[in-house]
């Protein structure tokens, strides 16, 4: 059995539609993949199974070792970091960078009341530090720009120091220098042997970032292709997912893809 992730025929139905179908899929310890497909292929249902948020209609699921349905969950996710556009709903506004990774570490989303301890707060400065928000560290969490908030997202969901991360388009609205700016953070993570096993989806071959080392495609909830980066993003495999010819370029471990001319 897989260390990090298994998932054998694990499907979701919701109103009599599979909205991930009959899906296997397996990370070994220190993986790194990047999760690709157009917009309602089943990206994030996937990444909520991988989360233990969802349980899978069908099929079994076993993550960290633990099987779905036999382990308690709330032990289960203080193990996995996860960091996705619907956490930064849930994040108060008024509470300061800092408190917003601190919180993390009780597994809270809210709530100011704990003592926290002075090595969960080095840590968390560490954490804003490596991902480029030490000057912000006393701003209100509401008025950071989005690719500060992402970045912010991202040292939270490692402060539990997570056997497993999970990042959901982590640079989607960002502009061109945030994106680059977090795709080289994400490449310093990416290649930290240290670092957990990671999961990142986004919709383009552009964000994803040096030392991603697997790739899965997927289309109408099912895997198109799963496997090395190296020989499955290939342009026929984006072309199948995306439903469009497309010419696919690799510059150095940089990525990117464009549509071909009409006619
Ligand atoms: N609770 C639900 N009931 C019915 N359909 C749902 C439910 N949740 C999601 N869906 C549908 O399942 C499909 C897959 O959704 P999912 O969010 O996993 O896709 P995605 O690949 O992450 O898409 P995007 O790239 O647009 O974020 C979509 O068609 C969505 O409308």
């Amino acid at each position: 059995m897989s260390d990090v992730l298994e998932l054998v025929d694990v499907s979701v139905v919701r109103e009599g539609r599979a909205l991930i179908d009959q899906i296997s899929w397996s990370i070994a310890d220190g993986e790194r993949w990047v999760i690709l497909g157009p917009n309602g292929a089943g990206k994030t249902t996937l990444l909520q199974v991988a989360s233990s948020y969802l349980f899978p209609t069908s099929g079994t699921a076993a993550i960290l070792g633990e099987k779905l349905g036999s382990v308690d969950v709330f032990e289960l996710r203080a193990r996995i970091g996860l960091a996705s556009a619907a956490m930064l709903d849930k994040l108060p506004a008024e509470q300061t960078v800092l408190q917003t990774v601190l919180t993390a570490a009780y597994g809270m989303t809210a709530s100011w009341r704990e003592q926290y301890e002075t090595t969960d707060e080095a840590r968390a400065l560490a954490l804003l530090d490596r991902l480029g928000m030490s000057g912000y560290t006393t701003r209100k969490f509401g008025t950071l720009s989005e690719g500060e908030r992402k970045r912010t997202l991202i040292a939270r969901s490692l402060m539990t120091d997570p056997e497993l991360l999970l990042l959901d388009e982590p640079a989607a609205g960002l502009d061109l220098g945030g994106r680059e700016d977090l795709v080289r953070r994400l490449g310093a993570l990416a290649q930290d042997a240290y670092a957990p096993s990671m999961v990142m989806v986004t919709h383009h071959v552009e964000e994803i970032a040096p030392g991603f080392t697997h790739v899965l495609m997927i289309r109408r909830g099912k895997v198109l292709t799963a496997g090395p980066i190296d020989t499955e993003l290939t342009a026929r495999n984006l072309s199948l997912c995306f439903g469009l010819p497309l010419t696919l370029e690799r510059r150095g471990d940089r990525w990117s893809a464009q549509g071909l001319p009409m006619g």
